[in-house]
């Protein structure tokens, strides 16, 4: 072979290696181009979560998938349980959510950082003692994580957790820009549902005992009323007061009134089922809502709340006993016509419900009285 020639073969087999690899990195580009969109549409989908349980098992459900991932887990630091606490009020089922942990304090997630420092997403190896606690149901043969701060205004919320069966997914070595990004959008999502569901809960609740108020229970009656005349079930309503409790309060003063107040919502809840509602009305006053329940269980459920709160003086924080009892009207939902306003029927059945309120009061105090 001439000189000529022999550069020619060099100059084809340089040309062949170039292609491929310009295809390799076309090939490359695609996929992370392809990446890229299903993260794009991860990011809307999660910005568009209209609450918590959405966007939890949005994360837990389409983050593995589109990341190729084999873990993914988020500890949340909720100080003083208020967050899991709220949640649960509002139905969360937290067993739906086994990769969902709470942590009480930043000090409870691995990043070690100087005062003032803003905590760094950490790629590498697992170790199975060190991660325990960040991957609670960790898969078999995983090799590598990488620990993602949830950040807001600088402020640690939380961390995002991936693990992957592959040693070099996640290496030090490896820049943090996209998890960074990932983790980012993740946070404002988390704090502005979190955001949302306190408030919702805040709006709907009593700040004093943490039963419902009345805003939620006019609302809840309504559609009450309605379930109970699409599937023909009994519901029925009962109104409590405590008895002389002006007495209370001068006795004990209004804060030993408050704490009176606190304890008769407890024994009162302790006492109903889950799907029954409970709201304070204002002053010494709750209302109950018993789903499927006729006059008759209801009116047997208003005994065991009679007796419940008279069996045993409440034990104020400064040891002082105050002895309490309640009266209690019930009355049932009579108009199952279709036709009629839901809203009459409703009142209707609470002006029921106080009429057999005010008979107990009449007729003695501590006791039930039931309007047919
Ligand atoms: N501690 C406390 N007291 C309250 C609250 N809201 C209302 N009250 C008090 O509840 C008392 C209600 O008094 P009344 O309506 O006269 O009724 P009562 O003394 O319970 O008498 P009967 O209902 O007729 O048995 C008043 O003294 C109110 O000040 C509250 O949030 N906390």
């Amino acid at each position: 072979m001439d000189g000529g020639s022999a550069l020619a073969e060099d100059l084809k087999a340089e040309n062949v290696r170039l292609r491929s690899q310009l295809a390799y990195l076309i090939e490359q580009a695609e996929h992370n181009h392809e990446i890229m969109c299903r993260h794009q549409a991860f990011d809307l989908e999660i910005v568009g979560s209209s609450g918590f349980p959405e966007l939890v098992s949005t994360i837990f459900r389409t983050l593995p998938v589109i990341s190729e991932l084999d873990a993914v887990t988020l500890s949340l630091i909720d100080v003083d349980a208020d967050i899991h606490t709220v949640m649960n009020k509002l139905g969360v089922d937290f067993d739906a959510f086994p990769n969902l942990i709470f942590v009480d304090s930043e000090a409870a997630l691995p990043f070690a950082r100087a005062p003032g420092a803003v905590p760094k997403p950490m790629l590498g190896p697992y170790d199975s003692e060190a991660h325990a606690d960040l991957f609670p149901n960790p898969p078999p043969g995983m090799e590598s994580v990488a620990l993602v701060p949830l950040l807001r205004n600088r402020r640690l919320i939380g961390s995002l957790n991936l693990g992957s069966v592959h040693l070099a997914r996640f290496t030090e070595a490896m820049g943090t820009d996209f998890v960074e990004h990932m983790g980012s959008i993740i946070a404002i999502c988390l704090e502005n549902t979190i955001s949302n569901e306190m408030l919702k809960y805040i709006g709907l609740t009593d700040s004093l005992t943490g039963v419902y108020n009345r805003r939620y229970i006019d609302r809840r009656l309504l559609e009450e009323i309605a379930r109970a005349r699409r599937q023909s079930y009994r519901m029925s309503c009962m109104y409590i007061d405590l008895d002389h409790f002006k007495h209370v309060n001068d006795s004990v003063g209004h804060q030993g009134g408050d704490e009176v107040l606190r304890e008769v919502a407890g024994r009162i809840k302790d006492e109903l089922r889950l799907s029954d509602a409970l709201g304070r009305f204002g002053g010494e006053e709750f209302v109950v809502l018993l789903i499927d329940a006729d006059l008759d269980s209801a009116t047997h459920v208003g005994h065991r709340i009679r007796n419940s709160v008279a069996s045993a003086p409440v034990t104020l924080a400064n040891g002082y006993k105050v002895p309490v009892t309640v009266s209690i009207g019930v009355a049932t939902l009579s108009d199952f016509d279709r036709e009629s306003p839901i809203e009459a029927a409703a009142q209707q059945l609470l002006a029921r419900a106080d009429a057999a309120l005010y008979r107990a009061k009449e007729s003695g105090r501590n006791r039930v009285v039931s309007l047919d």
